[in-house]
């Protein structure tokens, strides 16, 4: 009995997918933080659907919830009820050690500060997704990071180290990274909180090409002209989506 339940905690196998249309599906999930001043619900009971290859853009007041949401679609926290599921796999089922195996393969994750390692070239930053996974030949990382740094626009950068490159270009080498092991998801909490209008634009308008190109994207932005240019805007309010809506906004293409 004990050594079933230790095998279930070290367990990597994962579950066969599920064969569905939908990218991200969260049924009915409610997360509660439980807090010295008491019981705090931050999710209450959302219901969500991305289709593969859609690109939205979560807004919301600060403290709406909006991270807690997409913590809940990265694995990086687990529903208080409810169910996640990500490709077709059962994300609020699976163990810690499960987890971390299937986000290295399946999600890309850009955080607004970068977070990329200091101490290694840019080169290395993208690698590191393919070591750890033991994602594809060893001697053939490099060469993919190479194209990666080269898609995203920093290709001459990548013998130097972050502190080096602008914040543009470091969100770029990070979204590299995000892709280093050809995830179907990327996840973007704020990507451009930390970039002047010009280079978020151009962020944005690279997170909708990889959109066109097959990628799924729901990325959490404090900025509506931003939301404007993804493919649909769902708004989160006091821990529910309160409407899920085309981005058809003026003035954006
Ligand atoms: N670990 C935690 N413990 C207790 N409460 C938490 C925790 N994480 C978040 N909360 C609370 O849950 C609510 C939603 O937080 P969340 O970070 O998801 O909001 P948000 O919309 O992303 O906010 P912001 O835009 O400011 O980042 C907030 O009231 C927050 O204080």
């Amino acid at each position: 009995m004990l050594a079933k339940w230790l095998s279930g905690l070290i367990s990597t196998d994962l579950p066969q997918p599920r064969v569905t249309a939908a990218a991200v599906e969260l049924v009915a999930v409610r997360k509660t933080y439980i807090t010295e001043a008491g019981d705090f619900e931050a999710l209450k009971g959302i219901h969500l659907q991305v289709t593969a290859g859609e690109f939205v853009a979560v807004v919301g007041k600060s403290g709406s919830g909006k991270s807690t949401l997409i913590n809940m679609i990265t694995g990086i926290d687990r529903p208080t009820d409810g169910e996640v599921w990500v490709a077709g796999m059962p994300v609020h089922m699976l163990t810690e050690n499960q987890i971390a195996i299937w986000r290295g393969r399946t999600v890309g994750v850009v955080f607004q500060f970068f977070q990329l390692i200091p101490t290694l070239t840019v080169l290395e930053n993208v690698m590191l997704p393919m070591d750890f996974c033991g994602m594809y030949d060893r001697t053939k990382r490099p060469e993919r990071a190479r194209k990666l740094l080269d898609l995203v626009g920093v290709g001459e950068q990548a013998h130097k180290l972050p502190a080096n490159l602008s914040g543009g270009q470091q969100q770029r080498v990070a979204i590299a990274r995000s892709l280093a092991n050809d995830p179907p998801l990327l996840v973007a909490d704020e990507p451009t909180g930390n970039l002047d209008s010009r280079t978020a634009t151009a962020v944005i308008d690279l997170f909708k090409e990889l959109a066109a190109s097959g990628k799924t994207i729901v990325m959490v932005t404090h900025d509506n002209d931003l939301a404007c240019r993804s493919g649909r805007i769902v708004t989160v309010y006091d821990g529910q989506i309160m409407t899920s809506q085309s981005a058809e906004c003026d003035n954006y293409a």
